[in-house]
């Protein structure tokens, strides 16, 4: 399914090369590392930290500002009544076996995914091709030394037959990954044994709220139900107006069965989720679409998954709504302003695909779901999902607190409707049921129109209406036609009532942040036998430090320069640092690179003379000489995003004369 990840510059990825720079430029780095450290958990260094924030402003001015999203900020801690009642308490799990000899824990699809991919490689391998020498982790290193890749030949029809289970991984359940184990005899490679058939382990972690314990709670695995249960004060604050949209920005905790490949699979992180709330009737349109209608994206949608093709043409989203690839203009438009979004970061265009959800293989809410897949040299990674949530979560919310999770909207024209009513005789009602009056009369007026029907039949036909109330004595109550009337009346309405569904565009910020530094690694200086130099060439707006300020030589008649450019550039906004170690300035330069910070100011004998400064690319290394006002607006543009180095090269006159390796201290 994955074929080999390439960098800027089309060399191979040398991903033990890019981890140790991200780990010695201290990226991120594993938590509590001096206590042994914990899987799945991780602290982000300064440039990681500087590297999010620019993500997340981006995304903040892209979505909320862009689309007056109304952001949140919700609690973490989260009762397990909301939970239960979202489906997370029952439905929120993963596929878990166990090797019963030495009791290793492992994700059942991943599991197979592994074992299946090695056997394909084994023959590969036996076919006589060469097998890319991949510098895995530890542990895959440890298998494979036991024999996990085992060089045999396959026939054609197996292939085809492995093939076939890998493209559709994420869609099978515990029982189906279970008879794939026994089918295929899969052992772990590590003992030999077949694990035990796959149970269900839920990924919430738990805890209690409070001292006494008696309020079961869960670190939220997602934003989103935080955001639902604001759903009628928002709408208030949007003054009744729909469509609109809330947002926000969190953490989110899962306990992850094996987390995994760095950042791409932790048990902690940073989402950005958008609930966008839309009228179900007349086709959930979008008043934006327009606009985004002929932007073109790569569709893979479940039945070319189903034939087993992953190469697939690009289609204007307008085209895919239109021919029912894709099911609404709104989910439409959000997965072309996700595409948009990731084109800003500056994510390689060539690694983005949109795959839709196969039907099992979608949430328990969900009724349509695509995600934004990132290539990496982990294989394509979901980075974004964008669900059609339909109703799902508001209503659940709504049966069990009675709140009313809904939007009235004023009919043009009144209309008359015909509906089953309910009148108590509250003189009469309230001592017969005593201290479970009202919980009673709760459970009678939220009936449903099909249940009132089958209260009247039964008040005619035996006397009384049955119904189920929990709490109240065995649950189940008789209320005698004394007490209650149903009648069918017709009355006119001026307001309709329904409840929105949801179409919710989710972002895992470090699966972005991932993806987005391998799109923008590559290495310089190994093509001509020099030691190779990682670089990474992130977009202006979002590298962690804007520019680089460095003095020629120590001298002491640079120093004043460039602690003016330094406090001159902070003003605006621009994060810089001085660089006025020993080292050569091109071993200064190559150390930024490896940070990603896009300029470079020389301040030189010349700077002295006449204030000019030079101005160097990253990426180019090409270098332009100016004042220092005129550098200074280029720089401004280029981090705002406005022009490009090569409209800058063009503007200002080329410096040649860099004297890149002069050693500082002279
Ligand atoms: N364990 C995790 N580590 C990092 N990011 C994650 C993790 N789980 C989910 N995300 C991010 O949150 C986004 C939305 O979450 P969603 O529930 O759709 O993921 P998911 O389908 O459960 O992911 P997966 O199938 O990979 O476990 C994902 O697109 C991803 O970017």
């Amino acid at each position: 399914m994955t074929t080999e990840a390439t960098t800027l510059k089309g060399q191979t990825l040398d991903r033990p090369a890019l981890d140790s720079m991200l780990r010695r430029r201290m990226f991120y780095t594993p938590s509590f590392e001096i206590y042994g450290g914990v899987g799945g958990l991780y602290d982000y260094g300064p440039p990681g930290c500087g590297l999010q924030a620019n993500i997340v402003d981006i995304w903040r001015k892209h979505f909320v500002l862009e689309e007056d999203m109304l952001e949140l900020d919700c609690s973490v801690l989260t009762p397990h009544e909301v939970l239960k009642t979202s489906g997370h308490v029952d439905k929120f799990a993963d596929w878990m076996c166990k090797d019963p000899k030495n009791g290793e824990i492992l994700r059942a699809d991943h599991f197979v995914e592994e074992i299946l991919e090695n056997r394909l490689k084994g023959d590969k391998e036996a076919r006589g091709q060469v097998i890319e020498q991949k510098e895995e982790d530890p542990k895959k290193k440890k298998r494979k030394a036991k024999g996990a890749i085992e060089v045999v030949k396959l026939d054609d029809a197996v292939i085809q037959e492995y093939e076939e289970i890998l493209a559709k991984i994420d869609n099978y359940n515990g029982e189906e990954l279970g008879e794939l184990i026994v089918k295929y005899e899969m052992k772990n490679p590590a003992t030999g044994v077949q694990p035990s058939p796959p149970v269900a382990f839920n990924l919430m972690f738990q805890t209690s709220i409070g001292p006494s314990s008696n309020l079961p709670g869960y670190l939220r695995p997602e934003t989103a139900q935080g955001q639902f249960l604001n759903f009628s004060k928002l709408l208030e604050f949007n003054q009744q107006q729909m469509p609109f949209a809330s947002a926000s920005i969190g953490r989110s905790y899962r306990n992850e069965i094996s987390p995994r490949a760095g950042l791409l699979r932790v048990r902690e992180f940073l989402m950005a989720e958008i609930e966008h709330y839309v009228d179900p009737n007349g086709g959930k349109k979008h008043p934006r679409f327009e606009e985004v209608k002929d932007i073109e994206l790569v569709l893979l949608n479940k039945e070319t998954q189903l034939s087993g093709k992953t190469d697939v043409e690009k289609v204007a989203i307008g085209q895919a709504v239109a021919n029912g690839t894709v099911d609404n203009e709104t989910l439409g438009y959000f997965l072309a302003r996700i595409h948009l979004f990731l084109k800003k970061i500056g994510v390689d265009q060539s690694k983005v695909r949109f795959r839709q959800h196969m039907a099992n293989e979608m949430a328990h809410y969900a009724c349509d779901c695509w995600d934004a897949e990132l290539f990496t040299s982990y294989g394509w990674v979901e980075c974004v999902g964008c669900a059609d949530r339909s109703a799902y979560d508001l209503t659940v919310h709504a049966k069990k607190t009675n709140a009313p999770l809904i939007v009235r909207k004023r009919l043009p024209e009144p209309i008359k409707v015909e509906e089953w009513e309910v009148d108590l005789d509250r003189k009469k009602f309230g001592p017969h049921f005593k201290k479970n009056g009202k919980t009673v009369e709760a459970a009678i007026l939220t009936t449903t129109q099909q249940q009132r029907e089958a209260f009247a039949k039964a008040l005619e036909s035996v006397g009384s209406l049955a119904l189920d109330v929990p709490g109240v004595g065995d649950g189940k109550v008789v209320v005698p036609k004394e007490l209650v009337t149903v009648e069918k009346r017709t009355r006119t309405v001026h307001t309709r009532e329904f409840t929105p569904n949801v179409i919710e565009p989710s972002f895992g910020i470090g699966r972005i942040l991932y993806s987005l530094v391998e799109h923008c690694y590559w290495s310089r200086g190994s093509e001509g036998g020099d030691e190779a130099r990682g670089v990474l060439s992130f977009p202006p707006t979002v590298a962690p430090t804007k520019v680089l300020i460095v003095p020629l030589s120590s001298n002491e008649q640079f120093k004043p320069f460039c602690y003016k450019l330094s406090q001159k550039l902070r003003k605006m906004g621009i994060s810089n640092r001085i660089d006025d170690s020993s080292a050569t300035i091109g071993r200064r330069y190559s150390r930024n690179d490896e940070l990603g910070t896009p300029l470079g100011i020389t301040v030189d004998f010349q700077t002295v003379k006449d204030q000019s400064i030079t101005l160097r690319d990253r990426d180019s290394t090409k270098q332009v000489r100016a004042d220092e006002d005129t550098i200074i607006a280029a720089i401004q543009s280029m981090v705002d995003g406005n022009k490009t180095w090569q409209d800058v090269e063009a503007e200002l006159p080329i410096f040649e004369g860099q004297e890149a390796e002069v050693p500082i201290r002279q």
